[in-house]
């Protein structure tokens, strides 16, 4: 199954329609005259679990810019809810996780704190209502944080801290969350709970955009699995993706030291 070929309905009801959030056309994009993605186009609807895997400098995350806006395409569209991607400005649809490593420069506040920031884009820097408050604590719930409220991020291991960044999400009723190697870092016994947990955000209907150096992870949990090296190698249902040669079309094509492809 392609993007492309799951883009119209194949009936007329309602549940049947899927609600794009992402699409990508024919992209091309580099820092230099050098193209570092090339000719991209997908598409990510509602509901879905999408990983992006690919080699170490294979542009994932140029790619995951280029669908947040962040980034403007050389070349072809990038629209996310049915804007232009660059314009789009309602940051409380979107949830992003970002690698351990980045969180831990965070400021030594509270997991609370943290995750009642969710709540800013929709109380405009006021005062939270007793009903943010109890979406605040939903969200620590969610993630198995509450008994963790009152301690500092700083004071986290990985995973836990992982936890109060997608609550963080969860208290601004993401949409969509997008979590960029979220797992570098965390301890093995928390990475397959931590998958878990996306996998429940993702029946209650978040979708979610994974972008993964590992693979298992990947297998086991994304329902679809998109490989880049530059330019999409294989985008399909993840069974499809284990039974391909994908992943030694894709990890194979790119010249790496020893130990550098992941
Ligand atoms: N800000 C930048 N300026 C110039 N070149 C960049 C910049 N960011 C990334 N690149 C280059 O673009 C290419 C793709 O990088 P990107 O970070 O998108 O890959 P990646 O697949 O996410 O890599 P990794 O798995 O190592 O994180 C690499 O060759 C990288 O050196």
């Amino acid at each position: 199954m392609s993007a492309d070929s799951d883009a119209e309905p194949t009936s007329g009801s309602p549940s049947s329609v899927r609600t794009p959030l992402i699409e990508i056309d024919n992209v091309d994009f580099g820092y230099t005259a050098t193209p570092v993605v090339r000719d991209i186009s997908l598409r990510i609807d509602a509901g879905e679990y999408v990983a992006v895997v690919g080699p170490n400098g294979s542009g994932k995350s140029t790619l995951m810019e280029l669908m947040l806006g962040l980034l403007e395409p050389d070349q072809g569209t990038a629209q996310l809810f049915g804007e232009p991607a660059h314009k789009f400005d309602d940051g409380s649809r979107i949830g992003y996780v970002a690698q351990h490593a980045s969180a831990s420069k965070e400021m030594p506040i509270t997991v609370r704190e943290v995750v009642k920031m969710g709540r800013f884009p929709h109380v405009g820097f006021g005062r939270l209502s007793d009903s943010d408050w109890d979406i605040v604590d939903r969200a620590l719930d969610t993630v198995g944080m509450s008994a963790f409220a009152d301690r500092r991020v700083t004071q986290l291991s990985g995973g836990q801290r992982q936890r109060a960044f997608i609550a963080r999400a969860l208290a601004g009723e993401a949409d969509l969350l997008v979590l960029d190697e979220p797992t570098v870092g965390v301890d093995a016994e928390s990475v397959e709970a931590f998958y878990k947990l996306l996998e429940s955000l993702n029946d209650e209907g978040i979708t979610i955009l994974l972008i993964e150096h590992d693979l298992a992870a990947v297998t086991d949990h994304a329902d679809r699995v998109v490989c880049l090296n530059g330019e999409v190698y294989f985008d399909g249902p993840t069974e499809e993706f284990v039974d391909s040669d994908a992943l030694a079309r894709t990890f194979g094509a790119v010249t790496t030291t020893p130990g550098d492809a992941t």
